[in-house]
């Protein structure tokens, strides 16, 4: 029952929606790093609510560093950041307790937790202990930056809406990464983003949901990062992407479109650009093996439609063993799509750093 990943770099992840708070224990981060508060929290923003796409609760998400900083620098010591719960309305769910949402993880966590589970509000199973993710992603995602190396990802998809992709062009894709980076719904054609959020609306105004596909992308991650067997860039990168709530698939490069290929129409062959080993396409994503070829690491995240709807739904009563139907109060989001782009970014950041303190060494974090 352990609530840690990583191997270089360890994050543990804890707290409930409506418990007194939530928070992030990382370890393994270099000593002498000065932290970036405006860059972190402005990718905190970047996962808060916002308008009608989104739920009505609204948290300060503000960080309480209580261990691992001191004078402006990390120590090196476990670094331990602390969020408090305050707009929290449980009421909304004691009315409901016994009823098991469909489609969230009610049902489940009464079997595994035998019923001693803090059901307020999905308890720990909520998409807002992905506050203290994005903190913890956020110094990960800024020591790569010193680096060069980029992570940046846009809504590809929201319902039937699709958007366009990312650039072939190196130049032309920097540029969209930066763009991506500072929009809170994070669309390449203008003219989709508008759509997009009108389709989520409509939706919310039916008391509905829908879901959508995220597009990533790495940009400079040096050639030979990843590990055997079983910690591979896809192996390492999937595991966290699929904690995050909502998460049901993911593909890296061509995906499951490989299967309509054969392996002359798809291999990415090499050719030498001066000193620099490229390939003429990237339908593997920049990885082989599991290490990264040099080129841009590709992949996409699909996320459910957001599980509580305020339509009404057959249930059970998980108490008296009983149909029955289900009417959803509280404030939830009508599409979880665009606030969880943010999540994504923080946790591929926090798999490569780890991979990249494994390839080169912790002290390599903070060299200039
Ligand atoms: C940022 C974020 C916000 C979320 N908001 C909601 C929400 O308002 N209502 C809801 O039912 N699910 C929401 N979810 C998703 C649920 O937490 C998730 O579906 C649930 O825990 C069950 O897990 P699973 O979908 O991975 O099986 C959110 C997820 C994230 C990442
Ligand atoms: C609070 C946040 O999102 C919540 C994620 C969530 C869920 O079921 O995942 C349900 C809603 O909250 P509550 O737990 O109060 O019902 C969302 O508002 C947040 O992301 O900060």
């Amino acid at each position: 029952m352990k609530s840690t990943i990583g191997e270089a770099i360890s994050i543990t992840l804890f707290g409930e929606s409506h418990g007194n708070g939530i928070g992030v224990l990382i370890d393994g981060l270099c000593p002498g790093i000065t932290l970036d508060m405006d860059y972190i929290n402005h990718q905190l923003t970047l996962r808060k609510p916002k308008g009608r796409i989104s739920t009505a609760r609204k948290e300060s998400d503000e960080m309480n560093i209580v261990s691992g900083y001191f004078d402006d620098h990390t120590t090196g010591t476990p670094l331990c950041i602390l969020m408090e719960n305050s707009n929290t309305r449980s009421k909304d769910y004691s009315k409901t307790k016994d009823l098991m949402r469909p489609s969230h993880a009610d049902y489940t966590a009464n079997m595994k937790y035998l019923g001693f589970q803090d059901y307020r509000g999905g308890g720990h199973f909520s998409g807002r202990l992905t506050a203290p993710l994005v903190a913890a992603g956020s110094i990960c995602n800024q020591i790569l930056k010193k680096k060069g190396i980029l992570i940046g990802s846009h809504l590809k998809q929201i319902n039937n809406l699709v958007d366009d992709s990312f650039s072939q062009d190196e130049k032309e894709l920097i540029q969209q990464i930066h763009e991506m980076n500072h929009a809170y719904f994070p669309v390449l054609n203008n003219k989709k983003q508008e759509e997009m959020i009108q389709l989520i609306e409509q939706h919310a105004n039916d008391g509905d949901s829908v879901g959508g596909i995220i597009e990533s992308t790495i940009i400079n991650l040096p050639a030979g990062v990843g590990e055997p067997f079983f910690h591979s860039i896809e192996s390492v990168l999937s595991q966290l992407i699929f904690s995050i709530p909502g998460v049901k698939g993911i593909e890296f490069g061509l995906g499951f479109d490989f299967v309509n290929h054969t392996g002359s129409e798809v291999n990415d062959t090499f050719y030498m650009d001066k000193e620099e080993v490229k390939t003429k396409t990237n339908n593997n994503g920049g990885i082989n093996g599991g290490i990264s070829n040099g080129m841009p690491i590709t992949l996409k995240t699909v996320l459910k439609p957001t599980a509580s709807i305020y339509k009404k739904q057959d249930t059970i009563n998980f108490k008296s063993k009983e149909d029955t139907v289900l009417q959803i109060e509280g404030r939830h989001d009508p599409a979880i799509v665009h606030r969880a782009r943010v999540v994504i970014d923080s946790v591929i950041a926090i798999g490569l750093l780890d991979l990249l303190t494994q390839r080169y060494g912790y002290l390599w974090m903070g060299e200039e």
